[in-house]
């Protein structure tokens, strides 16, 4: 739809000096031979931003935020092409195990493992990947990324709860907490606050400002005050596309594209 280089980030100047975390390459994804559920996106994410991934349902933002973290590979039918580099690294080229480390996924229902503690939740990531830590080890990376989600105080005295047992907020915030534990570039967020009440969705998406003192985050959202409220830039999709991607402020305010004024302004959607 678009030229490709319209969607590197339409305004350069908060970017000066930085090296972008993430580069998307003319990523397409297709469920279907012949049909593109994410069609030639490109676009460069820079640190320590929250990236805002709008658009109509099924138009392909869930679609690409899984590419990034190779999670297509698990179905054969599947295919993704194009190339993505994290941190200078072609993703494509390497163990999904480590990219899906390097890019933590945090999905729309908080899905804490029900029979495993508070304690184990936080570090199933390493046992997934078989990585043995001693004790001190487990218990520092369990107390810094509790304390990095606002959890730590509120369930430090019943670590060995199962995680079910907290509210959908406190197991949001243990999820995050999940993905957080394996020190990763890039946080990915698919519509992480639907399923919670206005409380706990103000407190993850303060939490969220937080954690991008650190982290890079994507996040897919279908509520447009919230991607104003907390994104440094958006990209709206519409069927497939990548349409426009550009500063927050620029994007609700002076769209370049027809159909992103149409899609903000709810014409559909
Ligand atoms: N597992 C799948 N098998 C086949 N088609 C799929 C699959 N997942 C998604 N699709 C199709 O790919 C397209 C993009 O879907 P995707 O879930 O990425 O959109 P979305 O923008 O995230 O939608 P929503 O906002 O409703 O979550 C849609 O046409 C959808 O029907």
């Amino acid at each position: 739809m678009e030229n490709i280089t319209e969607n590197r980030l339409n305004n350069q100047e908060d970017n000066s000096g930085n090296e972008p975390i993430l580069v998307l390459k003319e990523v397409s994804v297709s469920y279907a031979p012949g049909k593109k559920a994410v069609d030639n996106v490109s676009a460069d994410i820079y640190p320590n931003t929250i990236t805002a991934i709008m658009g109509p349902s099924g138009c392909g933002k869930s679609t690409l935020l899984r590419a990034i973290n190779r999670m297509h590979d698990l179905y054969p039918n599947i295919v993704t092409s194009g190339d993505i580099y994290l941190k200078g690294k072609n993703i494509m080229k390497m163990n999904p195990m480590e990219v899906r480390r390097m890019a933590g996924m945090v999905f729309q229902t908080p899905n804490p493992f029900p029979t495993m503690s508070i304690y184990d939740n936080v570090l199933a990531g390493y046992r997934l990947n078989g990585i043995k830590l001693k004790k001190n080890e487990k218990d520092e990376i369990v107390r810094k990324s509790l304390t990095a989600v606002a959890l730590w105080d509120e369930v430090k005295d019943v670590m060995n709860r199962r995680g079910s047992f907290l509210s959908g907020g406190q197991q949001q915030r243990l999820c995050i907490a999940r993905a957080l534990a394996l020190k990763p570039e890039v946080l990915l967020m698919d519509e992480p606050t639907s399923a919670l009440d206005p409380v706990s969705t103000n407190k993850i998406e303060e939490l969220l400002l937080e954690l991008k003192k650190n982290f890079t985050i994507l996040i897919v959202t279908h509520n447009m005050s919230q991607a104003a409220r907390i994104s440094d830039n958006s990209m709206f999709m519409y069927l497939g596309d990548l349409v426009e991607y550009a500063p927050t402020k620029q994007m609700f305010t002076k769209p370049k594209n027809k159909k992103t004024e149409e899609y903000l302004t709810g014409i559909f959607g």
